[in-house]
């Protein structure tokens, strides 16, 4: 028995599922899930001494790699100050406009703690501003755990086959609608059956929970003219996207400007934070200005503002991106030309710097359906036969894969070889 298996035997009489985020326990591709001991770069170190080459990021913060010198640094400096205080920093306002230089349609930022707590909160905002209760998400999209947002959730909800959860009560989730990804006709739809009731739409701009999904062309910007066309909000979830798919986010990358955005993940460089943001008009409406309500003990925290600081510096060098571009296109060019050498059926999608690969005879994957019919087996042995050579993958077919601004030629060559074999083994 490894390390990893008896420390997972033992957090499961006290952790329920001995993990504390589902999408960590391996469910779907079977086995039992590595413990970790340590991480540098582009590598991930498990408590039985074996080195990964990282392409789950922690589920996307670790853009810069494991460990950088320079957040780790930030961090330690503003421990040495205090833990936190309840009461404003600097550093807070410093990471707003860090962030609205970056994203200039975020005019005005609220700091939370977490991407669920941004998306729960942006759609409150939307609905108190608006004055309606309906909203649209698409099939398939995660944006976290909050009630009105688990409903055809993609991410772990999917991956165990609990899109709507239950506990979610029908009266909560009866104010969600839900239309196709890609499709312009469901949401279309969706307006004209629930005229001036609709307060926003809530949209991954690159879909990253069920799969990889890139969005048409076209579509982000219909979204916006029905939004304004019905007087909704267009509210774009960039937790997974932000200064991922490009410097400024999906948002910059496909040219569309959202009435406001969520963020997380990047923003925190591997503290727990998030943030929402937008229209200084429509934020204005939140506590203390305005009549929606808000709040956080720990949002803003001095810790996690300066990693996000120091995570936000690094990735606003442009040299960042055309680096993370270019290995991540390299990437993606090189799993789809070994998979065709060795006759395996293999769509790669890939943005910036998020990819996804469907094994599957569709010559494309569009939506939720289509991620669907992706052979999932095929995904699985896939995944163990990566991990048995130093790879380590997201363990669901439903999960984005990840480039860090660590992983080099060495890394990608590893990893392509690796993939090779593997295609192989298929
Ligand atoms: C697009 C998107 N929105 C929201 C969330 C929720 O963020 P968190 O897990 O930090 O609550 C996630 C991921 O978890 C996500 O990928
Ligand atoms: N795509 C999945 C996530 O980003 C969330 C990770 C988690 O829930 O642990």
């Amino acid at each position: 028995m490894s390390r990893s298996d008896e420390l997972f035997q033992q957090a499961l009489k006290s952790i329920p599922g001995g993990v504390n985020s589902p999408v960590r326990a391996f469910k779907s591709v079977g086995g039992s899930p590595l413990f970790i001991d340590r991480a540098d770069g582009a590598y991930i170190y498990d408590v039985d001494g074996k080195a990964y080459i990282d392409y789950v990021g922690s589920w996307g913060p670790m853009i810069m790699g494991h460990n950088h010198p320079a957040i780790r640094q930030a961090v330690i400096d503003a421990v040495n100050h205090g833990l936190s205080f309840g009461a404003p920093t600097a550093i807070e306002t410093t990471v707003a406009e860090q962030i609205h230089a970056l994203m200039p349609s975020m005019e005005k930022v609220r700091m939370v703690n977490s991407g669920t707590e941004a998306t729960m909160s942006a759609i409150r905002l939307a609905r108190g501003y608006t004055g309606r209760d309906k909203f649209i998400k698409f099939e398939g999209c995660y944006h976290g755990h909050a009630d009105t947002l688990l409903v055809k959730a993609g991410s772990g909800a999917l991956t165990l086959g609990e899109p709507d959860s239950p506990g979610v009560p029908a009266d909560f989730a009866r104010h969600t609608l839900t239309a196709t990804y890609n499709d312009l006709d469901s949401v279309k739809t969706l307006f004209e059956q629930n005229p001036d009731q609709i307060a926003a739409i809530i949209v991954e701009p690159v879909a990253g929970n069920m799969n990889c999904i890139l969005p048409n062309p076209g579509f982000l910007p219909a979204l916006r003219a029905l939004c304004d066309q019905y007087g909704s909000l267009l509210i774009i979830d960039e937790v997974m996207t932000g200064f991922r798919v490009s410097r400024g986010g999906a948002q910059e990358y496909y040219n569309v400007t959202p009435d406001l955005t969520t963020l997380g993940k990047i923003i925190g460089g591997g503290m727990p934070v998030g943030a929402f943001g937008g229209r200084s008009e429509i934020m204005d409406y939140l506590a203390p200005l305005g009549p929606v309500y808000q709040a956080g003990t720990l949002s803003g925290n001095p810790v996690a503002m300066a990693a996000g600081h120091a995570s936000l510096n690094l990735i606003s060098d442009e040299k960042v991106h055309l680096h993370l571009q270019q290995s991540s296109e390299q990437l993606a060019q090189g799993l789809r030309e070994r998979a065709q050498r060795q006759n395996v059926n293999l769509i790669v999608n890939q943005v910036g710097a998020m990819m996804g690969y469907f094994f599957t005879d569709l010559p494309q994957v569009t939506c939720f359906s289509e991620s669907c019919q992706s052979d999932k087996e095929r995904f699985n042995k896939f995944f163990h036969l990566m991990l048995e050579q130093g790879i380590y993958l997201a363990p669901s077919p439903f999960e984005a894969t990840f480039m860090s601004a660590a992983h080099g030629q060495r890394e990608i060559n590893a990893t392509l070889d690796a993939a090779d074999y593997a295609f192989s083994k298929l």
